[in-house]
């Protein structure tokens, strides 16, 4: 039996909390050293919409320990060790029926490859490391320390790919996909890698759960069969063939729909709410004694997701990005003394307006929710754009939705999916800029640009595209491998299995101290605004 007594659950708040916990002058990992097996991990999470709480304890290393090092290795390897239906269920895998080796419409099974083809698998015992940088001190850019000294501890995660050995008779799964949460480019893509994938399992029975976890309790939204047929062509338009939506997720409702379809493979695609929504179905599952292997695949273009490289049409948004802000910038080089304004997404992480800022070039100042900022005072936003018009004539301000909140009314108002309704900054920020030169006496001419949906219903750009196939069918190898309650990702360019909740304790953040943020500084040129 799992106790939960005996874990000292820490509160991981949505969305304030960074990363890493800071102790002392050095960054410490959020690690919890206290050894509790996988089903105590989960126990303690409390699924509120805006607050994840996982049972991540504050480490308490005792580096005098000589084998501090090893016992911290051992810890890491417990906590991403994944979630497996052996862990619950008494059964036996069979030879993969997914092949290396495909001659048409003839599938050949991995226990029949020809010799010269056996090693295309992927071995349970496969890893990547997480971590590829040793810092020398705490004080180097974006340091990630254990210890005082920094000292450098291997941190490996499982490799996905499909495995040898599968833990599902192809012809008997029930496959199910569902999308949730907001847009992002690239959800086609992944919807249709998964379709082909199963169909080369050998799989007869994809379905698609329309609109989210709405789908499966509103009786009114019919399922969606899913075949290679269906899904040809799906990657050529943006958006979500089965269709998104926030909000209505009821666990035990969305299990009884799970159990009375028959679904005993559950692909969700969703960002972190969607995650948490996901492992709560996963624990569900299992408590039922449901044989039911639920595997993620992150979604957001906010990249907010901790651990991988970056997320799926983020680069595609990003990209898409450019065309907001090269409008603002002709438009503001074009004026008389002209402001361009873009707002970009980003709900408690600036990485798009950070990138976006970065690779057009022609931002003069990029405001992040993680980077606190005043607009008025010697020191402020506005003064600095005064500087701006006087010696360059014009300038140009890229903010995400997320920063600056604290200059703004509260509503405490909640998206269905109980996310805060942020207030509008964009706005805010115009009419502050439009006062202020009034104020002062020079004419200032502002161009505000709001494209935010735009950077999300846009098809996946070529790298995007790339990485929701590889995703994709990694989560159809990973259900076959028989793991449930994992999310795929990319870390240091190699494609991993991760449990969710060390997805998800926060939500991923741009480090203030990083090099990438420093780099935008240079870029931009802009000051301190504190
Ligand atoms: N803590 C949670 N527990 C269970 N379900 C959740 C949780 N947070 C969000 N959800 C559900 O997940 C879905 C997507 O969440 P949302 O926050 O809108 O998007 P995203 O997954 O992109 O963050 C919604 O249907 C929502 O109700
Ligand atoms: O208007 P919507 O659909 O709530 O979407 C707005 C939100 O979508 C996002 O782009 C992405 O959020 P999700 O990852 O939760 O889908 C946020 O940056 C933004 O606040
Ligand atoms: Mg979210």
């Amino acid at each position: 039996m799992c106790s939960v007594s005996s874990i000292k659950g820490v509160g991981i708040g949505f969305p304030e909390q960074k990363s890493f916990h800071s102790k002392g002058n050095y960054s410490l990992f959020g690690f919890n050293f206290l050894r509790f097996r996988r089903c105590e991990r989960h126990a303690e999470k409390k699924f509120s919409s805006t607050v994840v709480r996982a049972a991540i304890a504050k480490p308490e290393i005792d580096f005098s320990d000589p084998y501090w090092k090893n016992k911290f290795k051992e810890d890491f390897e417990n906590r991403f060790d994944l979630p497996h239906l052996r862990d619950v269920f008494d059964i036996k895998p069979m030879p993969t029926t997914f092949s290396l080796h495909n001659r048409g419409s003839q599938i050949v099974s991995g226990a029949d490859l020809p010799e010269d083809r056996k090693n295309g698998y992927v071995n349970d015992d496969d890893r990547a490391l997480l971590k590829v940088i040793k810092y020398s001190s705490p004080t180097s850019a974006g340091a990630e320390c254990i210890d005082a000294d920094c000292s450098w501890v291997e941190q490996w995660v499982h490799r996905a790919g499909p495995r040898k050995q599968i833990y599902f008779e192809p012809e008997k799964v029930n496959a199910g996909i569902v999308t949730c949460g907001g847009l992002c480019p690239g959800l086609n893509d992944v919807i249709r890698q998964i379709v082909f994938t199963l169909e080369l399992y050998g799989v007869k029975k994809i379905i698609g759960i329309p609109f989210g976890y709405r789908g499966f309790f509103d009786q009114g939204l019919p399922e969606i069969p899913l075949s290679r047929n269906v899904v040809q062509n799906i990657n050529l338009a943006g958006g979500s063939l089965l269709g998104v939506s926030r909000g209505g997720a009821n666990v035990s409702e969305i299990v009884d729909s799970i159990q009375a379809r028959g679904i005993d493979m559950l692909f969700i695609l969703g960002g972190n709410g969607t995650h948490a929504g996901a492992n709560a179905i996963h624990n569900e599952c299992h408590k039922r004694k449901m044989k039911v292997s639920v595997v993620c695949v992150p979604k957001t273009i906010d990249n907010d997701i901790l651990l991988m490289d970056k997320t799926f049409g983020f680069d595609t948004s990003v990209e898409e990005a450019q065309r907001a802000i090269n409008s603002a910038y002709i438009e503001a080089h074009s004026a008389y003394h002209g402001i361009g304004l873009v707002k970009l997404m980003g709900r408690s992480s600036g990485f798009i307006a950070m990138h976006a800022s970065l690779s057009s070039g022609q931002i003069d100042v990029c405001l992040i929710p993680e980077v606190p900022f005043k607009l008025d005072g010697p020191y402020g936003v506005l003064q600095h754009l005064e500087h701006l018009i006087e010696t360059k004539g014009s300038a140009v301000v890229c903010v995400a939705e997320g920063a600056g909140q604290d200059m703004l009314e509260k509503s405490n108002a909640t998206d269905a999916s109980g996310n805060v309704v942020l207030g509008d900054i964009g706005v805010h920020i115009q009419q502050r800029i439009k006062r202020h030169f009034k104020e002062v006496g020079v004419p200032a001419d502002v161009k505000y640009i709001d494209p935010t949906y735009m950077i999300r219903a846009c098809r996946p750009n070529a790298s995007d595209a790339i990485l929701c196939t590889v995703l994709g069918q990694n989560a159809v190898h990973g259900a076959f491998a028989g793991y449930s309650g994992i999310t795929v990702g990319i870390c240091n360019t190699h494609y991993v299995y991760l449990p969710i909740p060390e997805v998800i304790a926060s939500p991923r953040t741009v480090d203030p101290n990083s090099r990438m943020w420093h780099r935008c500084l240079t870029s931009t040129g802009q000051p301190d605004f504190m």
